[in-house]
């Protein structure tokens, strides 16, 4: 049995790396065990109750800022990864939590496995931090899983070696199917259904988040009908402006973050989507819901080249425009509906196993032999 420790400590990393955990714990020859580094509490308390995970090991955070979260953090990595005999650390995407851990591994020369590789921007302000974490981590990482054809070429061209990039699917689409699987998430409404919204990215803190309320604010209001379904970050940068603007509106239904399974109901059962959220613009296609990514430019632009999503922007006009323009051309509507997930097909945790398994043991034959 080979040790592997899975890092992670947001609600989006224990959703795309719950399958993954599984998908070992079945394999035979893999021994997981997840760390939780305590970036997020109850969020990812939520997550991993919905996915059945205790974690073999959860860190005291060192405090509430960043600096003082990644201090302690990583003084208590250390600790773990030099006490145990692990064959490999396995951390997703581009968080404090998961360069961390790619970094402890890298120190302890225990070979990292990155899942979701290869998003990039090419902007290290946009997203800050996260898109100069994934660009670290991708220097140190011997295993790069990514999600698409499209994150496997910018590897590639940042002159990583094609023996290390593996083109496996999201899987985030795992986890879908997981709890559809597992909970018989269905669609239960006739009619047209709800609009969802959840908006948090720090770079819309602020001017662009309120012109995102006042286009919502907007729709409500001409479309008594349709109701709105926010789910609200906890942050209150976040919730002071939503509820001050929102707060009032009869069809608007603001509530605290849902938990896995009700995000995912709530999205079966959506007329459409309107998000800043990455892990939205990859799940929506799933259930055949359009979206409407909050943002100018996307890491994920894949959703929009197949039709499924386009870039509304942030600003309040373009936001109700675009809006209308789906209420008002079902053809229009239809087409994004159709277009299919083009990020994977809910074998990437399987995938990302057999090829774990192969390279593991070959690794193996070769030190025996050296
Ligand atoms: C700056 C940036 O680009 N950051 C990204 C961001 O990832 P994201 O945008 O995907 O994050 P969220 O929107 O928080 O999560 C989405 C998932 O959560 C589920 N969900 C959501 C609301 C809810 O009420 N209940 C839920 O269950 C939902 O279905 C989906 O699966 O943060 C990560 C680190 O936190 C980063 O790594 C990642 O780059």
């Amino acid at each position: 049995m080979q040790d592997v420790l899975i890092i992670c400590g947001t609600r989006p990393e224990i959703i795309k790396l719950a399958p993954l955990y599984h998908s070992l714990r079945a394999s035979g020859w893999a021994q997981p065990r997840w760390l939780h580094t305590g970036q997020h509490d109850e969020m990812a308390r939520q997550m991993l109750a919905c996915f059945g995970i205790v974690p073999d090991v959860w860190l005291e955070r060192g405090g509430d800022g960043l600096s003082e979260f990644s201090t302690r953090c990583r003084t208590l990595l250390d600790m773990v990864i030099s006490s145990g005999t692990w064959s490999l650390v396995v951390v997703q995407g581009d968080t404090e939590s998961a360069f961390l851990g790619a970094l402890c591994g890298f120190y302890h020369h225990v070979p990292v496995a990155h899942v979701e590789a290869g998003l990039r921007t090419y902007d290290l302000e946009r997203p800050f931090p996260e898109e100069g974490l994934r660009q670290m981590i991708s220097r140190i990482t011997r295993f790069h899983f990514a999600p698409t054809e499209r994150a496997a070429l910018a590897l590639r061209d940042e002159a990583i070696a094609l023996e290390r990039i593996f083109v496996t699917g999201n899987t985030v689409i795992d986890a879908q199917h997981w709890v559809v699987r597992h909970h018989r998430i269905q669609r239960r409404v006739e009619s047209r259904g709800h609009l969802l919204v959840t908006a948090h990215r720090r770079e819309n803190w602020g001017s662009d988040l309120r012109e995102i309320c006042y286009a919502i604010a907007d729709v409500a209001s001409r479309h008594p009908e349709l109701q709105v379904l926010f789910p609200v970050h906890l942050n209150p940068v976040v919730g002071q402006p939503v509820r001050a603007i929102l707060g009032e509106l009869a069809n608007v239904h603001l509530s605290p973050p849902f938990d896995y399974l009700e995000m995912q109901q709530a999205l079966i059962d959506s007329w459409l989507v309107l998000t800043d959220s990455g892990g939205l613009q990859e799940e929506a296609p799933t259930f055949g819901v359009p979206l409407l990514v909050l943002r100018t430019e996307t890491e994920r632009p894949e959703a929009i080249e197949a039709g499924c999503a386009r870039l509304a922007g942030t600003q309040r006009v373009s936001i109700v425009r675009q809006i209308e323009e789906l209420w008002s051309d079902p053809a229009a509507y239809q087409s994004m509906a159709r277009a299919g997930n083009p990020f994977g097909d809910g074998q990437a945790s399987v995938r990302i196993v057999n090829l774990l398994q192969n390279a593991l043991a070959c690794d193996e034959r070769l030190r025996a032999v050296i």
